[in-house]
């Protein structure tokens, strides 16, 4: 692969470009300023991870996600509201909503739905580029966001870093190398996701997370992202000390993902 290889990531990025110039010739982005500030206070997405890792128990950040292009459609049964309850029923500590239309099939009223029908925090799972999404996401009722440091120079993820902290929502930023590892420790942000999934290749190893590990300082809470399917890999994450989890296709695959959920964690709820 050389660097002009135009990779999925490449072309979800170019699309969100042409999104956001859409987007904002509908809603102005004092408008969504506007929105934001009127939108219900922000649920305290980290807090929520970090009370269950303090009592020892999973951290769970569970995913609605209806299609995704490395997978196609994953769920035809797609109801956000009900997949909210039946996850918090569950013990899920929070919540993730793709919003993504173009490739994951999400839409931003699954989030708003799901935050509707449930007290968890959520977070906005999208391609985040520009300040407009940000602002857009907390218009929306999103608690946190996800910054992709594949996706981000050092400039933009450290601007929309702290602009989502003004505006009162946590940071999830993922990571799947080394160096985006280094490019994202100067950041001050608790939260920090290891992604086991290339989003250049789509490749899923658990090994990114396990071999991540030591370079990372105590003072950040490391979320283990896709992959994640069995008991054994959900043992062997809090083998090295990884109790945080983002899951998305496991659960929402099987007719009740809620169930799902307390059956591969029933160990750790
Ligand atoms: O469905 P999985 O393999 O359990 O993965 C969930 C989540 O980690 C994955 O959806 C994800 C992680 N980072 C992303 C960035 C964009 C879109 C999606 C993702």
């Amino acid at each position: 692969m050389t660097p002009d290889t135009p990779t999925i990531l490449k072309k979800i990025i170019k699309r969100k470009w042409e999104e956001i110039a859409e987007r904002s010739e509908q809603v102005s982005v004092e408008k969504l300023f506007e929105r934001a500030s009127e939108a219900e206070a922000c649920r305290g997405f980290a807090d929520a991870l970090v009370s269950r890792v303090s009592q020892n128990k999973a951290a769970i950040i569970a995913e609605i996600k209806k299609a995704s292009p490395s997978k196609g459609v994953i769920r035809e049964n797609f109801r956000p509201a009900d997949i909210a309850r039946s996850y918090e029923k569950a013990g899920a500590a929070c919540l993730s909503v793709l919003t993504d239309w173009d490739f994951f099939q999400g839409h931003e009223d699954y989030l708003v739905q799901a935050r509707e029908a449930c007290s968890l925090p959520v977070i906005r799972k999208d391609f985040i580029v520009s300040s407009y999404q940000v602002y857009e996401a907390r218009a929306i009722g999103a608690d946190c966001i996800l910054l992709i440091a594949a996706a981000l120079s050092d400039e933009s993820m450290a601007e929309l870093n702290s602009l989502a902290q003004k505006l009162g929502m946590d940071v999830l930023i993922e990571v799947h190398n080394a160096e985006e590892l280094e490019r994202t420790l100067v950041l001050e942000n608790r939260l920090l996701g290891i992604n086991n999934r290339n989003l250049h290749t789509f490749d899923v190893s658990l090994e990114t997370t396990s071999s991540m590990l030591k370079s990372i300082p105590s003072d950040r809470l490391v979320v283990t992202e896709s992959g994640i399917h069995h008991k054994t890999d959900i043992t062997a994450m809090f083998e090295q000390g990884v109790e945080a989890f983002l899951v998305g296709e496991a659960f929402m695959r099987a007719p009740d993902p809620g169930a799902e959920l307390m059956k591969l964690f029933v160990d750790w709820l």
